[in-house]
């Protein structure tokens, strides 16, 4: 119970709620009482005329109406008080998972690049879903039962023993053994239906993956062997879920079993002391419907402890999560505004799950304003280089300034805010063209969203589609090609109007013409804009107030198209391959 001890702080926001429903649940069980204890007044009253000890008719006749009566209204309002009960502890209980969910999905929002480049999108997904739906079944089934059982029991074993001690320790022997069985049983549903729950997300990423290059598959005639490897997979599934059904299937026929035992007992041990003359012939019936009302709650103590079993494990797997601190963390409360100069100063990067060393002793400056490219082969840290700007990152060693002051002295906000990066995998969210424009500044008039995709000369293209700024974007905006999605994004880039933009090779799918029509589109817009070009191609860095040339996460030449041309290195080797080719 240590890791569900974290919940606590949530229950107290409900305490009233859940206090409402123990009392409620107690005075309902105390009425479902009064059931056994009149049917077998009336069994022993019926007795006592058939055996002539009671004569009046008319008398007999009342008090049967009246016992009748007291059972029928008691019955009603247990079951109202059943209802209200549910009300209170399973209401909770969806509000609990409901602030649990946003809770997780807060964290996930504070957590780092690095949290995610570590953990599995589906292992997220899971401890959001499926974890959380198991802890609320702690939150709710497992403590309504829970208390249910509790006080059923707290009521009923000592009206058994008021009314029968021997009998009632007869009755009672038998459950402990089903209570176990049950226990045993569900236990073995959970492993079994925890291995059918993998199957299906087997089943599930194939079919995701499949459908998410369905192109590949059609393109290089895959579809047999991708349906081969489905069947495979959903077979396995299959067998796991026959599996899970086989012990399922015992689940019942074990409770009708052990009933029936509990309640051959009562008859046979009633049967003997009523003739024996200990007890009244009316305590049959009533220890019968107590076995009955008993048997529920007692096999329910082995689901109950398997779900908070359950929901112990669920709850370890979140507070994992919930306990990591973001590696990145905003030092700073008070605001820093950024005008945009910055400062590499022996800037080193070791990434810590691959250990590569992608930047090595890095030290340039820009000035607010300037326009600097950045040019170098793959994988050669032109990219890590924008995620340090953006503190994406923290660096290894070395100081990076903006305005002359460390970077993790500045309020992260102000940062993040003064920043417009447009990242090499153009993401574009399942929303309408404008709203994704829109997503760099919330308030953006229709006006700024139309100048912004001017600017990145996508305007047209959406014109063109029947449903203009209003179209529709599909998963990752699959009904827009490469270049098109690039150009959006640099859209959102300029419409916040950043003191600094961050272009990550995001040129790359547009043809020369375009991009020399956005590079001039952007010299008008950002004027005062410190700008890093990150690119394979000259004609993007070309225009560029500084040039650095990077290999292995070092500088290996650095200056302006001029002076570069001159120098005859790596930049005027790629100037005069790309002149060739166009
Ligand atoms: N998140 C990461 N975790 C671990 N290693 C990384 C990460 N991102 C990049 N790397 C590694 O760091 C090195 C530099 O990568 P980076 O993306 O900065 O190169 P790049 O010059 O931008 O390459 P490209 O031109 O292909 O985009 C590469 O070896 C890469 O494998």
């Amino acid at each position: 119970m240590k890791e569900l001890k974290k919940l606590n702080k949530l229950f107290a926001r409900y305490k009233w709620q859940i206090i409402g429903g123990v009392i409620v649940t107690i005075a309902s069980r105390i009425l479902s009482l009064l059931l056994p204890k009149y049917v077998g007044k009336i069994i022993n009253l019926l007795n006592a005329y058939g055996q002539g000890e009671r004569t009046d008719l008319d008398a007999v006749e009342s008090d049967l109406l009246l016992y009748i009566a007291i059972i029928i209204g008691s019955t009603l309002l247990a079951a109202g008080l059943t209802f209200i009960m549910r009300q209170l502890i399973i209401v909770v209980s969806r509000h609990l998972e409901y602030d649990l969910k946003n809770i997780i999905y807060q964290q996930y929002q504070r957590l780092s690049l690095s949290f995610y480049k570590q953990n599995r999108t589906g292992d997220l997904m899971n401890r959001i879903s499926e974890d959380v739906s198991k802890v609320r079944m702690y939150m709710g089934p497992a403590i309504m039962y829970g208390i249910n059982m509790i006080t059923l029991f707290a009521v009923i074993v000592p009206a058994m023993i008021n009314t029968a001690p021997t009998l009632a320790f007869y009755t009672l022997v038998p459950l402990p053994f089903l209570s176990v069985a049950i226990y045993v049983v569900s236990r073995e549903i959970h492993k079994r239906s925890t291995l059918v729950q993998q199957y299906l997300s087997n089943l599930n990423t194939i079919s995701q993956e499949a459908f998410s290059g369905i192109s590949v598959i059609k393109a290089y005639n895959l579809a047999p062997q991708m349906n081969a490897q489905f069947e495979q997979v959903a077979n396995d599934s299959k067998n796991k879920n026959i599996d899970l059904a086989r012990v399922q299937a015992l689940f019942f026929p074990l409770m009708v079993l052990l009933i029936g035992l509990s309640n051959i007992l009562v008859i046979y041990i009633g049967g003997r002391q009523v003739i024996a003359g200990e007890i009244e012939v009316g305590t049959i019936p009533e220890f019968l419907i107590y076995v009955n009302m008993l048997t529920w709650p007692v096999a329910i103590v082995g689901w109950v402890t398997n779900m908070i079993q359950q929901a112990e494990a669920s709850q370890k797997r979140i507070n994992q999560f919930l306990d990591i601190e973001p590696q990145i963390q905003n030092l700073v409360e008070e605001t820093t505004p950024v005008a945009g100069s910055i400062e590499f100063k022996n800037v080193n990067l070791v990434y810590d799950d691959t250990d590569i060393h992608a930047l090595k002793d890095l030290s340039f400056k820009i000035k607010a304003g300037q326009t600097l490219a950045i040019l170098g082969k793959t994988g050669s840290g032109k990219s890590t280089i924008l995620e340090l700007i953006g503190r994406l990152y923290d660096v290894t060693n070395g100081v990076i300034e903006i305005d002359g002051t460390p970077i993790r002295d500045l309020n992260l906000d102000d940062l993040r805010k003064a920043i417009g990066y447009v990242p090499q995998d153009a993401f574009l969210f399942s929303d309408t063209i404008g709203n994704n424009i829109a997503f760099g500044k919330k308030d953006a008039s229709e006006e700024e969203i139309e100048a912004a995709a001017k600017n990145a000369v996508v305007h047209k293209n959406i014109k063109n589609f029947t449903l203009g700024y209003q179209t529709v974007l599909g998963e990752r905006g699959i009904t827009l090609s490469g270049g098109q999605k690039q150009r959006m994004s640099i859209a959102r880039a300029i419409i916040k109007t950043p003191n600094i933009l961050l272009f990550d090779d995001c040129l790359s799918a547009v043809d020369t013409e375009t991009e020399e029509q956005i590079l001039n589109n952007l010299k008008k817009v950002t004027q005062d804009t410190t700008t890093i070009i990150v690119s394979h191609r000259v004609s993007s860095a070309k225009n560029a107030d500084q040039i650095i040339v990077l290999d292995d996460g070092k500088i290996i030449e650095s200056g302006n198209h001029h002076s570069l041309l001159e120098a005859g290195g790596y930049y005027a080797d790629l100037y005069a391959n790309q002149m060739l080719e166009q």
